[in-house]
């Protein structure tokens, strides 16, 4: 089997990413991890812990090797400013953006099959002066894609999102007709392709409690989102709803989804993240390369302490390396 390329982007230099991009150099991997980073930052943190590693700038024209236990291969993007651990510091925001930028344009130029993200701070970036919402909104504009969905994943559930990071007061608006039929059709594609489904069963939530209840408590369940899901079905894609966000999750019902739609992000997301906080992973579906994450942010409290769990960048990379080794498979 070829052996697969994936860039590690390490995010916010105050936050936990650079702890957990050293971590993850505890066990080799066979595919080739490449962490976008300042290599002095990675060195630094990687002390920090006690941790052994060495460190070697990446040579992106040579074929990808096996990654080994104890070594860290470093595509060097230097920071503007020094580091102190739990400190955010608007100067390097800069950095932080051109780290996604590169590894955007590494995926897009196929110098790497895979983007794995470790947690930036969406604040910063914004008070640094740049408008910025997200990876996911993020790497959608740098690969010129129009919509995207962000899925979050357990073992066991799969919550995708109808609208991302959006203030609570713009969901409704966000939610046309014609951005949900493209969400469930992107829900649907990559569930297929990516994920192996024929037919995947899509649970798709209503906005407002017990879904509008007839009209009585909102009319968007009416006038979007159930005209929405008939389009689909009208398609053949196995949508179904809009059920009542509050009983969609209980466990029983759950079984006969496959995943699970909800309108916004704090309606689906504590319910994944109770269910299973640090084994979650965050994948973008619709872009024309594979993006995973973690299900965390930069946790600014743990940077540096070595209490920090590598767990949900372990599982976002495996599932990065799994859907690039099936990509590959597949050409
Ligand atoms: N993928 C990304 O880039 C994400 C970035 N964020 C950003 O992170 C920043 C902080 O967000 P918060 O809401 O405070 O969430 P957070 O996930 O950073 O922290 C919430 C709690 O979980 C703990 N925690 C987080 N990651 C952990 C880990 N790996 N191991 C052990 N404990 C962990 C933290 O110590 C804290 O107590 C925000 O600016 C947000 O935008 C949030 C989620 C995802
Ligand atoms: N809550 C998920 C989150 O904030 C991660 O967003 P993104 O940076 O992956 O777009």
């Amino acid at each position: 089997m070829t052996v697969q390329r994936l860039a590690i982007t390490a995010g916010e230099p105050a936050g936990i990413g650079p702890d957990l991009v050293a971590m993850l150099a505890a066990s080799e991997h066979a595919n080739e991890l490449v962490v976008l980073a300042d290599p002095d930052l990675v060195a630094q943190r990687a002390a920090q812990l006690d941790l052994d590693v060495q460190i070697v700038a990446v040579d992106l024209s040579m074929p990808a090797t096996p990654s080994r236990a104890g070594m860290i291969k470093v595509l060097p993007i230097p920071l503007a400013a020094p580091v102190v651990a739990g400190q955010l510091d608007r100067r390097n925001a800069g950095y932080v953006l051109t780290m996604l930028q590169q590894a955007a344009s590494g995926c897009l130029r196929g110098d790497f099959s895979a983007v794995v993200t470790a947690p930036v701070h969406k604040g910063i970036i914004n008070d640094a002066g740049h408008a910025f919402s997200g990876h996911t909104e993020f790497f959608a504009e740098a690969a010129a894609v129009s919509k995207v969905v962000m899925m979050l994943a357990t073992p066991s559930l799969r919550v995708a999102l109808a609208t991302t990071h959006l203030p609570l007061a713009a969901v409704s608006q966000a939610i046309t007709y014609s951005e949900l039929c493209q969400v469930i059709e992107i829900i649907h594609q990559a569930m297929v392709s990516q994920f192996g489904y024929s037919s995947p069963r899509i649970a798709v939530c209503g906005l407002n409690p017990h879904a509008g209840e007839n009209g009585h408590l909102g009319q968007e369940e009416i006038q979007v989102i159930t005209p929405a899901i008939e389009q689909a079905q009208r398609r053949g894609i196995a949508a179904s709803g809009p059920w009542p966000a509050d009983t969609i999750f209980v466990q029983s019902r759950l079984s006969h989804y496959d995943v699970v739609l909800a309108m916004f992000h704090d309606q689906g997301l504590p319910v994944l993240k109770h269910q299973g906080f640090g084994d979650a992973v965050n994948i973008t579906l619709g872009l024309p390369f594979i993006r995973t994450s973690v299900d965390h942010g930069t946790a600014l409290d743990l940077a540096a302490t070595g209490k920090a769990e590598v767990s949900s960048l372990r599982a976002a990379v495996n599932l990065a390396s799994e859907l690039a080794d099936k990509q590959d498979n597949q050409q």
